[in-house]
């Protein structure tokens, strides 16, 4: 099994890269079928989004958009339960359908706080696209989770866009904790 350590945590690879763009190729055609005549507005919620927007963006044919805001509640492993917002959404978003799109969605805290703050601006739909989804870590309800790549067990995982304590985010595979 191929593991490495990301400062003091050892990790074991779970997705690798040509598997994720597999996934993500499929999420693509899918959004293109979806926002056919339409010119939808990406919006990535930084830092964690940025290589999934980088790799699903290349595969939307319709017109589209990109947008992102900055976000952020994790301190190491664990969500500190608050939500701070660093860059806001940008202002263009009334009438516009928003695709959110997320490296994962794990207790729900951050895309509650987001999903709030885009419905105040009407937009004329909202939809969410996470890469990782840990159904079982959800602690908040979340309908609009429209494309989901990978539904993942309640485990730590960096790589691929995720960081443990800002490391790890240029891993071009993703990796899971050996131990909690
Ligand atoms: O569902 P939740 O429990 O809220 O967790 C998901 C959020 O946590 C991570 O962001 P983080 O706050 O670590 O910022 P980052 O994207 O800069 O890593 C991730 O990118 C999501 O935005
Ligand atoms: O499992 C995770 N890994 C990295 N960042 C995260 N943010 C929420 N969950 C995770």
């Amino acid at each position: 099994m191929h593991k490495i350590k990301v400062e003091d945590k050892e990790f074991e690879i779970f997705l690798e890269n040509d598997t994720i763009n597999k996934r993500i190729r499929l999420l693509g055609i899918q959004m293109n079928v979806d926002y056919e005549g339409k010119c939808p507005l990406f919006i990535g919620v930084l830092n964690g989004s940025f290589l999934f927007m980088a790799d699903l963006i290349k595969e939307i044919t319709v017109p589209c958009e990109i947008a992102f805001m900055r976000v952020a509640s994790y301190e190491g492993q664990s969500s500190s339960g608050k939500v701070k917002e660093l860059i806001g959404l940008p202002e263009n978003i009334e009438g516009r359908d928003v695709i959110i799109v997320e490296d994962i969605v794990d207790t729900g805290l951050t895309l509650t706080h987001i999903l709030k703050t885009i419905k105040e601006k009407k937009p004329a739909s909202v939809s969410v696209s996470t890469l990782l989804l840990k159904p079982s870590a959800l602690k908040h309800k979340i309908e609009d989770l429209e494309y989901v790549g990978f539904e993942i067990p309640n485990e730590f995982v960096v790589g691929y866009g995720l960081d443990y304590n800002g490391l790890g985010r240029n891993l071009n595979d993703i990796y899971r904790a050996t131990e909690i």
